[in-house]
């Protein structure tokens, strides 16, 4: 694999570098990580990786750079590189709300820009991820795409749908946290120490997981396994859902992917 350089080594950004170091595709030797000053950039060195503050040094050699910034950062961070970068690199954008046709305007038309929608669970492998483009080539939108599998699940998915893909995976992530810190706290009222009622509810939560990923049965009818007549669950899942649960996930998404769509213009 050639060189990747990760411009904006934050949240995402870092969790990609080490997600791809964990899957063996790359050395962190491979990787240059960039923030604004190397002082931030301590823990990446001590990992192995390059580090820079200079954006266009890191870009000018990278086989794939990945644009890793906040979307209100990408447009200085684009008028940085671009005088580095050569038609061959692939571009890549985890930056929400922002289509290739705006990293193109500044790039240049001629770019190969892909976008990529990981969420933060790409540091242990497991990132589902959703990549679209305009116009790249077949070999490199299969590379990305090969790349993305090394760390997780992928969906090539049409560019319009990228806030979507935003909204149910990047950010849907901190919607199943949420919903697991939520039955600790349950658990909690309900008798256990904080620590043990945590474990039991992220164990509780990975085997729904896996049960579906495992079986491909539809999530209802494995509830129904679940809900015995007359019995605790129905009881539970009932009361909830007179309680909006299922309502205010949907129109959290919804809210989230809305939100998604106008970040770079903000
Ligand atoms: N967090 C997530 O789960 C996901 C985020 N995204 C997208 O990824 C992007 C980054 O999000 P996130 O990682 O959460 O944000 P962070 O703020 O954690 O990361 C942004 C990083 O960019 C660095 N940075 C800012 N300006 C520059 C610059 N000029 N040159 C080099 N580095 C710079 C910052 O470091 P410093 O300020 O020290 O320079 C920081 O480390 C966003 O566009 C977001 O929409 C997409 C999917 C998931
Ligand atoms: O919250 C955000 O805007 C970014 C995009 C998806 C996850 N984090």
């Amino acid at each position: 694999m050639g060189k990747i350089a990760i411009i904006g080594s934050g949240n995402i950004g870092f969790s990609l570098a080490k997600g791809l170091v964990k899957s063996g595709l790359y050395q962190t030797s491979d990787i240059t990580l960039t923030r604004r000053s190397l002082s931030s950039l301590k823990e990446e060195a001590e990992l192995g990786f390059q580090i820079s503050d200079n954006n266009a040094e890191a870009a000018k050699t990278a086989e794939i750079v990945v644009l890793a910034i906040l979307p209100q950062q990408l447009r200085k961070v684009m008028e940085d590189i671009k005088p580095a970068l050569n038609h061959q690199q692939i571009i890549v954008s985890v930056v929400s709300g922002v289509n290739c046709s705006d990293v193109k305007a500044v790039l240049g038309e001629e770019k190969t820009v892909i976008r990529a929608m990981p969420n933060t669970a790409i540091a242990i492998g497991q990132s589902m991820t959703c990549i679209a483009t305009d116009n790249a080539e077949e070999a490199k939108i299969k590379q990305i795409e090969t790349l993305f599998e090394s760390v997780g699940s992928v969906v090539v998915i049409q560019e319009d749908l990228m806030t979507s893909a935003t909204a149910l995976c990047a950010c849907g992530i901190a919607f199943f946290l949420r919903a697991i810190r939520a039955a600790s706290q349950g658990g909690v009222e309900i008798g256990f120490h904080a620590h043990d009622a945590l474990k039991m509810a992220v164990q509780t939560a990975k085997g729904a997981a896996d049960l579906l990923l495992q079986t491909q049965n539809h999530p209802e009818g494995e509830i129904d396994k679940v809900t015995s007549p007359k019995g605790c669950t129905i009881a539970g899942l009932n009361e909830m859902e007179h309680n909006g649960f299922s309502s205010a996930f949907i129109k959290g998404i919804k809210l989230s992917a809305k939100k998604a769509g106008g970040l770079y213009n903000e």
